[in-house]
């Protein structure tokens, strides 16, 4: 059977990064590529501008036609044009994989409640690594206990918009659950001035921005005379297209729901990470 997939964000570095990797899966066939409206490259074939074959697939704005021909909707779009999506899929009845980030509390609320109408993956980060990583942070931190010190750095690219990343964000609370507390709690999201001695169980959070960086994830478990760095390098989008994709087909058929990576991979334990 052929999945139909509207792909939101489709000329975007992620966006162009799918379209590569859908162009060698028979099984996956993109009807639909929307773009931001109003956007010069409206019109343009979104295979030539994927740097692959012409796909006869021209960028849209469009998003109620996009879905009306997909079983499926893809979306890497910044936080507030992929909510818009998401209430236009809700709308369609259309599933989605979601990577977006960046979603505020109340963004985040809202998705919750359109994930009881329609099946929704969401992740902030599509890779196996990234997600096998998830799984095994609660226990290594129980495990490690009370007396070492958690902090979160991460290095991306200087076009990112959001900080902490979706996926510092998603290690802090793993990390947190592993403490049995909430990340909020003990979050220490930057330091700057005379701000006094680091808090004893406080998780710290550092964010570096420079040109091309993908995307690298390191939690540093430091206590007297030792420190554990467990460390994650995206060195190509593609590893996020293939969990997005894998998303996709593991998608079909489920119920209305919110899902996550830890679903998609068969890596959830219980209680649940997230
Ligand atoms: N879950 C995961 O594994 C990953 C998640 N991400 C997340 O994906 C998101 C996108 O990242 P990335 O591809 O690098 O970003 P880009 O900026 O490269 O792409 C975003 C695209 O969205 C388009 N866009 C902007 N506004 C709108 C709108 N209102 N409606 C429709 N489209 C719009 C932009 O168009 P234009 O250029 O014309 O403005 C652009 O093509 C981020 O939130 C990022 O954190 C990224 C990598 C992996
Ligand atoms: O914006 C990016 O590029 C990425 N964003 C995601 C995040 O915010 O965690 C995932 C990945 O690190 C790349």
């Amino acid at each position: 059977m052929t999945i139909r997939l509207a792909l939101a964000a489709a000329a975007g570095k992620m966006g162009r990064a799918i379209v590569a990797a859908l162009s060698e899966q028979p099984d996956l066939q993109l009807v639909a590529a929307l773009g931001r409206p109003g956007a010069e490259n409206l019109g343009e074939d979104i295979g030539r501008l994927a740097g692959v074959a012409e796909l006869g697939v021209p960028l849209t704005a469009p998003i109620a036609e996009a879905l009306a021909q997909a079983d499926i909707l893809v979306d890497f779009s910044p936080a507030d044009a992929a909510l818009c999506h998401l209430r236009a899929a809700a709308q369609a009845q259309v599933p989605v994989v979601l990577g977006s980030t960046g979603f505020s509390a109340d963004q985040q609320k809202e998705l919750q409640e359109l994930s009881t109408r329609i099946p929704l993956v969401a992740a902030a980060n599509m890779s196996v690594g990234i997600n096998v990583l998830l799984a095994l942070l609660p226990q290594v931190v129980a495990t490690l206990g009370e007396d070492y010190d958690i902090e979160i750095i991460e290095a991306h690219h200087n076009q990112k918009r959001d900080a902490p990343s979706g996926t510092a964000l998603a290690l802090g609370r793993a990390a947190a659950a592993g403490r049995k507390v909430e990340l909020d709690a003990v979050a220490c999201w930057d330091r700057n001035g005379s701000d006094g001695l680091r808090g004893k169980g406080s998780i710290g959070f550092a964010t570096l921005r420079a040109a091309d960086v993908v995307g690298e994830h390191s939690v540093w478990l430091a206590g007297a005379g030792e420190r554990l760095e467990l460390t994650h390098r995206a060195s190509s989008r593609r590893n996020f297209a293939e969990g997005a994709l894998r998303a996709v087909r593991w998608l079909q058929g489920r119920p209305a729901g919110l899902y996550d990576m830890q679903d998609v991979l068969g890596l959830r334990r219980t209680p649940a990470v997230e």
